[in-house]
This record gives C-alpha cells, structure tokens and sequence, in this order.
C-alpha cells in the first residue's frame, strides 16, 4: 500500500488546497554540485521558469533544449498562522522523471516515476504565518531500471544526452500542477466505488480509507444536488433507485461526499464525482452497462508546442472539441499516465480511457517503430536490471490504479506498450505485473498492453494474459509502404486469419495504427507522406478490421503530432497526426469523420 494519499486537491470546510502554478525559479545543474553548494536552501543565479511546463522548448539553444542530468526549481509559498493545527502537504502532479523535494532546506520526500503524483508531507518543516521556500532537485536520465526506458550517452563535450527507446521527447519537468494542500490530522487517505446494476436500480458499494478510528459517513447527491443516498461506515451498499447511469457520450456524476465525524463534530470531508456504470468483457465485446461499445478514437500524446508535455486546460478542451467533432469516443494515454485533469474531463464529456503505465521501450531500440517486425530480438527481459526495473513497473502501476480507479472513464489498464513479449522471461515479467495489477483495482477493469508486430501469435508469449488484445501494426507503412501497399493488405490479412485461427473469444483493439503525413503534401496518384497516402492505407486498415467481428476498437496513431528525439525518420517530430500539432484537421480527419459518424 502507498505511504501517501493520491486524493486529488479539494478545498472544503475541513481542508485546503492552494494551487502553486506559475513562475517558479529555475537552474541547470550538469556539474550536480548543487546538493554540496546548498541549493536545497536557495538557487544561486537562478532564472525564471513556468510550472506547469516542460522546460525545452522555451529556450534557444541546443545545450538548454536537449539537456540531460540535474536541474532545480524553486518557489516561495506563505504558509498561515490558521493552518497550524492540520497536516500540510506539496503535490505535484509529477514530477519528470524523478525528483526531491526540499522544505525550508530539509529533503522531505523522493520519487521515482515522471508521470504519476509526487506528495510530499512537510508540516514539520513549514514555518507557519511565514513564507517558506520550496526546492525540487530533479534529474531526466534515463536507463533500463526505471520507466520509460532508455539510455544516456555522455558527448565528447561531457554532455549528457538522452537516447530514449521511444519515439516521443523526453520532455521533462515541473509539467503538471502543484497544490499546498492543508488537511486536518485524522483525515480521509483514500476511497473506492464499485457498482451493480439490477434493471433500473443500481448498487453502489464504497470503502473509505482514513487514518484514525472515529466514525465515517458517505453521502450521495445526484446533479440536481439532491441527497439520494446516506450511509455510515467505513464500507457499505447504498442502493439508488432509477440510477443515472454513465455512459459514453452520456455522462451522468453524482457527487460523493465523505466524512469524519467526532460525535456532531466535524473533522475532515472529501467529495469527489463518481459515475455509475460497469465495464465487462463478455466474449469478443467490451460492454458498458452492459452494452457493447465499439472503440473509435486515438492513441494520443500530452504534447504542445512550447510548453512541450506541460500540462494546459486550452490544450485538453480544443483536443476534446476535435475528438467529439470527429465522433470518437475513446483515447489510450499512451505511453504514460497523464494528468489527472484530462480523466476528470472525460468524466464529464462521457470519453473512454484506456490508462497505459509508462512500460515503453522495453526492447532496447531507439527505433522499435522501425526494428519491430523485423525480428530484431534484444533479448530484453535476460538483462541484470530486470529486478529494479520490476519493482519500479509495480510502483508505476499501483500509483496509477490507486489514482485513476474511480473514474468512470477509464474502463481498461494498459500495462505495457510493445515490450518483447517472445521469451519465457517476459512471460514471468509480465505475469508478475498482471497479478499484482488485478488485485489493486477493486472495479476488476478488464487488463490488457500494447503488442508491436514482432509479439506473431505463434511466438507471443504475453497475450494470453490480457482480457482483451490491443494491437499496433504498420503494414503499408513500416511494413510493406507505399507501392507495396497492396502486399501489406495481404501480410496483413494472413497475420489476422492466424489470430482468428486461434478462436480467443476476446476482443481485439488496434491501438495503433497510422502513416507519417505531411499536412503540406498533396500528391496525385499518393506517395508516402502524402495526404492522399494516408487516406489510402486508412481505407485499407478499414477494409480488414470490418472483416472480424472480434475487432472492437481502432484507435488511430496519433490523434496529433508530436516532438520526437530528432533523427532521419522524423521530421520536427512525428507526423502521423490526424490533425497537425497545431490541432488543425488534415484530410483524413474528414475520412474518419465519415466512418466514425457511420458506425454509431
Ligand atoms: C511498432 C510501432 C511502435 N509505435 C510506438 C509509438 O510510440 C510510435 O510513435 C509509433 C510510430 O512510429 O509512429 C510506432
């Protein structure tokens, strides 16, 4: 169990929650000599600094861009007299990838992981009715013990750079938002909500976690704010009669509100939104309520131009505004958590989630979009880091289930993208993972990964573990491109007839699938990069998923493009976007509109 409350901020009667976004102090720290300097009391020199943001884009030289080691931040925060008596805590939203966090100069919690909460308890270390400062000392190297994986080169200058075996940048930062959060002593640490529907009625059973022994209570109110349920304890059923359910693209929340109570006394309360809706894997469909659901929608990134992975609200409302003109009706978080704001939006907007741990590149190639399918095995899951790196994938996937699991939104766990998953060895991994997954999710959500085109069904050692199969395959662009495009439809018809031979009975789900398109490029007849290409290798992929009934979801890569490491096969980043960085439609937008609108 997590030492921490995941609880996203509230203020109420009983707590508060002060949001630290804004100019921060910022330095570089490439000597890391700043812990011996004392810079967890004040950054010398520093300069200034955005949170919630990465920090590359905003400058104008390589060495600050692609900078690689130590950095620090910096913030002054008064703390009042009035809280004198509560817990006190920092929480960042993350932390990337891994971080301090200093308090008037004591080193008060570290974290391991860029992309899931950082909280730190500092009440006996903050000065009350004074300012105190804040200092995070974080580091963005990345190796093969911690997720994502990846290396670090050293230049022939003594810089360090990342060599991510991903293909997205490694941003990194302060780039999600920050609370001073206050909480009385004795306080609500956590809850769960699991649902039964019988006909119109509905069952809603919860479990609230709190540090002490005085009595609980849960209440419920629908939309209208009226009270439709009231229960005491610290677990119980409460039964709502004609339930509102929540469904995609019909969301219905009802707010929940729990309770420490001393006798009349109040002492502390929590409210959330919760939806009321199950999500069951029966045969080859994925049901809400259910009700068959088929998956239209994206792989997508948290990625922008100059504020790079930071978190922003206009950037979440226009990427909803074009999924919702679009007509999907689902988004993956590949390859990573993302901030808890884009979860409480899909609540309300009705979205389903699909939530990946940040378990990518975990085949030791910078370029596995390219080297999968080719057979390229590197033997991964045979290395001495595997047991660190194991520890940090069950922390990873525990701090995001404890987060995430009452949003009605998110209706399946990704637990990796596109490891090797051929040998005996990354069958035990990822049993290990998939164990002690299902046993932290009290909805019992459905389990599943990401499988890139080397995971063949008669060598995949990993797919029976999923409850439903998620799919990235490149034929007619990294496997059989352009001309050949005709022979990829056959590659890739021979690939799913063998799946079919199989007779899993589950669903499968293509998580990716898409072409790298220049939304400049017009060609007649299509060339690759071509818009016109685009729209043809769609059609194809179109053409065989309607031909199995156990294919439940296509989630176009990628919703946008996106920043990559530079190199020859990306130009400024990735562009197998739907819609261009800028979030404006290239044509296929309009192809996918039309079928998506079709299959409602
Ligand atoms: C086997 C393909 C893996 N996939 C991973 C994803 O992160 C990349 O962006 C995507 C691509 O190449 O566009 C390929």
């Amino acid at each position: 169990m997590l030492n921490f409350s995941e609880l996203y901020p509230c203020s109420n009667q009983a707590r508060m929650a002060q949001l630290l976004d804004g100019m921060w102090k910022f330095r570089f720290d490439p000597e890391e000599k700043g812990l011996q300097e004392g810079w967890q009391h004040k950054l010398p020199d520093p300069i200034s600094m955005p949170v919630p943001a990465s920090f590359s884009d905003f400058f104008t030289t390589k060495e600050e861009r692609d900078y690689c080691g130590d950095f620090w931040y910096e913030t002054e925060v008064f703390v009042p007299r009035e809280w004198e008596k509560q817990e006190v805590e920092i929480r960042f939203g993350s932390i990337t990838h891994r971080a301090g966090v200093y308090c008037n100069g004591s080193l008060t919690t570290t974290h391991e992981g860029g992309f899931l909460p950082v909280i730190a308890r500092v009440t006996d270390h903050v000065k009350f009715g004074e300012v105190n400062t804040f200092i995070v000392k974080a580091n963005n190297e990345l190796n093969e013990e911690s997720l994502p994986c990846g290396a670090t080169a050293v230049l022939s200058d003594g810089r360090k750079l990342a060599r991510p075996y991903f293909d997205f940048f490694n941003y990194s930062g302060i780039q999600r938002s920050v609370w001073l959060v206050s909480k009385p002593i004795e306080s609500i640490e956590d809850y769960s909500v699991e649902y039964e529907l019988n006909g119109e009625d509905a069952v809603v059973h919860y479990e609230i976690r709190t540090n002490g022994n005085h009595e609980v209570s849960f209440e419920l109110f629908d939309e209208e704010k009226q009270q439709v349920a009231k229960c005491t304890g610290r677990q119980g059923s409460v039964i709502i009669p004609k339930a509102h359910l929540w469904n995609v693209g019909k969301a219905y929340l009802y707010q929940a509100v729990m309770r420490i109570w001393n006798g009349e006394t109040l002492i502390d309360e929590y409210s959330s939104k919760i939806g009321i809706r199950t999500v069951k894997i029966e045969g080859i469909e994925i049901q809400i309520n259910g009700k068959a659901v088929y998956l239209k929608g994206f792989g997508k990134h948290e990625d922008f131009e100059v504020i790079g992975r930071g978190f922003n609200w206009g950037v979440l409302k226009r990427d909803f505004e074009c999924m919702k003109w679009i007509g999907a009706n689902c988004f993956r978080t590949s390859h990573y958590p993302y901030a808890e704001e884009w979860y409480q939006f899909a609540d309300e907007e009705g979205f389903l989630i699909i939530d990946e741990v940040p378990a990518v590149g975990m085949m030791r190639s910078t370029r596995n979009f390219a080297d999968a399918g080719t057979g390229k095995f590197t033997r991964f899951f045979e290395t001495p880091t595997v047991p660190n790196l194991l520890k940090a994938h069950l922390q990873a996937v525990e701090e995001m289930i404890v987060r995430d699991k009452n949003h009605p939104s998110v209706i399946a766990w990704s637990l990796f993208n596109e490891p090797e998953t051929t040998s005996e060895q990354s069958k035990d991994y990822f049993t290990t993972v998939f164990n002690a997954a299902r046993a932290l999710d009290p909805q019992k959500r459905p389990m599943t990964g990401a499988f890139e085109k080397n995971s063949q069904p008669e060598i995949c050692q990993c797919y029976q573990l999923c409850d439903f199969i998620c799919l990235n395959r490149y034929y007619g662009w990294y496997i059989k491109g352009g001309p050949e495009l005709v022979d990829a439809r056959e590659a890739f018809l021979i690939e799913m007839n063998k799946w079919k031979d199989k007779n899993l009975n589950i669903p499968f789900v293509f998580t990716e699938f898409g072409t790298d398109t220049l939304a400049a490029e017009h060609k007649l007849p299509s060339i690759m990069w071509s818009q016109e290409y685009q729209n043809e290798y769609l059609d194809m992929n179109f053409e065989i998923f309607d031909q199995f009934d156990f294919i439940q979801g296509e989630l176009v890569w990628n919703f946008a493009d996106f920043q990559t490491t530079e190199g020859i096969m990306r130009v400024n980043g990735n562009k197998k976007g739907i819609f261009n960085r800028a979030r404006q439609p290239k044509s296929a937008a309009f192809v996918l509109k039309k079928r998506w609108e079709s299959l409602d």
